[in-house]
C-alpha cells in the first residue's frame, strides 16, 4: 500500500538527530498514516483562487476554512492555541508557550492561489491528483504545501503532547496572491493593537536553489533577507474614436504598443554590487571550483564580469535589476471602430538600491511620449535587510535546522526574494524576516510557479512537515552560539 508505505518511510529517517525520539514513538504512527500527505491532496482541490482583491473565491475560501479544521481536529481544539478568523477568510493561530520569558516568532502562509487554466497542465490543476511519487496541482509549490506542512508538525507534535516552550503565531492569509490587504495587512494591525512584538518571522520565498548556476553542481540554500520592491502601473493612450476606413496616421493601440515595447527593449540600469547579492555571491565562492572561487571573491576587482554573466540568464539578471513585466493589454470594442483608448499593465519589480520614485522617473522617460498616461495601482518600496550574523535567532534557527533536515546542503546563504509575500505588511512587528522554504527547487520547477505543471513530490512534502516539526523544537531548545558557517 504505497500511502502506508511512505508515512512509514518517514519514520525511518535516522537523520533527524536532533528530536529523532518523538518520530520513532510508535504513538506518532497511526496519526501519521492518516494524516501525512492526504491533506495537502485535499486542499489542491478547493479552488481557492485569487484574481484581484475583490474577485477572490469566497466559497472556496470558507470551504477551506472548514477543510482545515476538520483534518486537523488536535490543532483547532487545543486549549492553548486560540484561534481567530481575520478578514472573514485568513486565520491566526497563537500558540501560547510555557515560557512567557521567550520572545514569540511568526510562521507564515497562505491559502489563495493565482488562476490556472487546464490549458497546458498534464494533470488537471484542481485534481491534486497523486502521480508517479507527485501530488499534482495549483497551490503545491505556492504555497498550500507551507499552509499544509505547517498545521500537519503542529498536529503532529501536540498528538505527542508536545507543549512549546516558546509562544508563536501561525498567520494563514487568503489574499496573498492580490495585495494581502484583507489578509495579512488586518492580522499585522490586530497584533500591534496588541502590542506584540516578534524575535522573528519565517515565510514563503526562496528555497534550496539547485541548477541555476552554472558550474555550480551543488544546491545551496538561500533565505532571504529582503524582497525586491513593486509597481504595477497602468499605461492609457486616449485618441479620438473614429471608423476604421479613413485611420488616422496613429492609434492609441499604435502608440501604446510602440511605448510599452520600448519599455520592453530598454533594460533598466543594472545595479549588480548594490544590495545583499554581493553578500549573497561572497558566501557561496567557497562552493565554486577555480578560478570561479578566485572570481566570486574578488568582486571588487571581477564585479563587472560577474554582473555581466547574471544578465544573460533571466532569472539571475532578476537579481541584479529592476525589471518590467507587461502582464496586461487591452484595446479595441469591434473590427471597424478606431479604438478611443488603449490600456496596458506593467508589474515591475524593484531592485533593493532603488526605490519606487526612481523608477517611475525611468519609466517615463524610457517612454518619453506625452499621450501616454501612467497611473500609479499600487507600489512599495523594496524592503529592509533582516540580520543573518550570529546572533540572528530566526536565521539561525533555519540554518541549523536545513543542515538537520538536508545534511547534504553544506552552503546556507542569505539572498534576495525576487517575487513578494505577505511578509512585507509585518515590518511593524519585526526587523528579522526571513522568506525561505524548505524545498529543493530547479529551474523547472520554478517556471511551474504561477506558470503549468505545478507539483511536488511526496517526499518532499513529507521532508517539509518534518523540518516544520523540528524547527519548532529548535525554537523551544535554548540557545548556544552558532558556530560559524565556513570554519574549517
Ligand atoms: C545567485 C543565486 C541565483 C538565485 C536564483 C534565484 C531563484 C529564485 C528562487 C525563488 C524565487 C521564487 C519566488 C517565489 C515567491 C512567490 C511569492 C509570490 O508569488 N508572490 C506574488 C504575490 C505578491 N505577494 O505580490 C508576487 O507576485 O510576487
Ligand atoms: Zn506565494
Ligand atoms: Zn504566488
Amino acid at each position: 500500500m504505497k500511502r502506508r508505505s511512505a508515512a512509514l518511510e518517514i519514520l525511518n529517517l535516522k537523520e533527524l538527530s536532533v528530536h529523532r525520539g518523538l518520530w520513532e514513538n510508535q504513538w506518532l504512527l497511526s496519526s501519521v498514516i492518516s494524516h501525512l500527505y492526504t491533506p495537502l491532496t485535499g486542499a489542491i482541490r478547493i479552488p481557492t483562487v485569487s484574481f484581484s482583491p475583490e474577485n477572490v473565491n469566497a466559497t472556496a475560501l470558507a470551504e477551506f476554512g472548514e477543510y482545515i479544521r476538520t483534518v486537523f481536529p488536535t490543532v483547532f481544539k487545543t486549549s492553548f492555541i486560540r484561534h481567530e478568523v481575520i478578514g472573514e477568510y485568513s486565520h491566526l493561530l497563537t500558540v501560547r508557550g510555557s515560557d512567557p520569558s521567550l520572545q514569540p516568532y511568526m510562521l507564515m502562509a497562505h491559502s489563495d492561489v493565482v488562476p490556472a487554466p487546464d490549458e497546458g497542465w498534464e494533470v488537471p490543476p484542481f485534481s491534486g491528483l497523486e502521480r508517479d511519487g507527485f501530488i499534482h496541482g495549483r497551490g503545491t509549490l505556492d504555497n498550500k504545501n507551507s499552509l499544509m506542512a505547517i498545521l500537519q508538525a503542529l498536529e503532529l507534535l501536540l498528538n505527542r503532547n508536545y507543549i512549546p516552550r516558546r509562544s508563536f503565531f501561525i498567520a494563514l492569509g487568503h489574499d496573498e496572491e492580490v495585495s494581502g490587504q484583507n489578509g495579512a495587512q488586518k492580522i499585522s494591525a490586530l497584533l500591534q493593537a496588541r502590542d506584540i512584538k516578534l524575535a522573528f518571522i519565517v515565510d514563503e520565498g526562496n528555497f534550496i536553489l539547485d541548477g541555476f548556476i552554472p558550474h555550480l553542481k551543488k544546491p545551496f540554500a538561500m533565505i532571504a533577507v529582503s524582497e525586491k520592491g513593486s509597481i504595477n502601473l497602468r499605461l492609457e493612450v486616449n485618441m479620438t474614436p473614429g471608423h476604421s476606413s479613413a485611420p488616422p496616421k496613429e492609434t492609441s493601440i499604435g502608440i501604446l504598443a510602440a511605448a510599452v515595447s520600448r519599455l520592453e527593449q530598454t533594460p533598466m540600469p543594472n545595479m549588480f554590487g548594490s544590495g545583499p547579492l554581493k553578500m549573497t555571491l561572497q558566501e557561496l565562492a567557497h562552493e565554486f571550483s577555480f578560478p570561479a572561487n578566485i572570481i566570486l571573491s574578488n568582486l571588487w576587482l571581477f564585479g563587472p564580469l560577474v554582473s555581466r554573466l547574471m544578465e544573460r540568464n533571466y532569472i539571475t539578471n532578476a537579481l541584479v535589476r529592476t525589471t518590467t513585466a507587461l502582464t496586461m493589454f487591452n484595446a479595441g470594442v469591434k473590427v471597424n471602430v478606431i479604438p478611443p483608448v488603449a490600456q496596458a499593465i506593467i508589474n515591475i519589480r524593484i531592485h533593493p538600491a532603488q526605490t519606487v520614485q526612481e523608477v517611475l522617473d525611468l519609466v517615463k522617460n524610457i517612454v518619453a511620449d506625452n499621450r501616454v498616461q501612467f497611473h500609479v495601482l499600487t507600489a512599495f518600496d523594496p524592503l529592509p535587510v533582516s540580520p543573518s550574523d550570529h546572533q540572528a535567532l530566526g536565521y539561525q534557527l533555519l540554518r541549523q535546522t536545513i543542515q538537520s533536515i538536508f545534511p547534504e546542503v553544506s552552503t546556507v546563504v542569505p539572498g534576495i526574494c525576487i517575487g513578494n509575500t505577505d511578509s512585507r505588511h509585518y515590518t511593524n512587528l519585526t526587523t528579522s524576516i526571513y522568506r525561505f522554504n524548505p524545498l529543493y527547487l530547479h529551474p523547472q520547477s520554478f517556471r511551474s510557479i504561477h506558470g503549468i505543471n505545478e507539483k511536488i513530490s511526496v517526499p518532499a512534502y513529507e521532508t517539509q512537515v518534518k523540518f516544520i516539526f523540528e524547527f519548532i523544537q529548535n525554537a523551544d531548545a535554548d540557545q548556544e552560539p552558532a558556530p560559524h558557517q565556513h570554519e574549517l
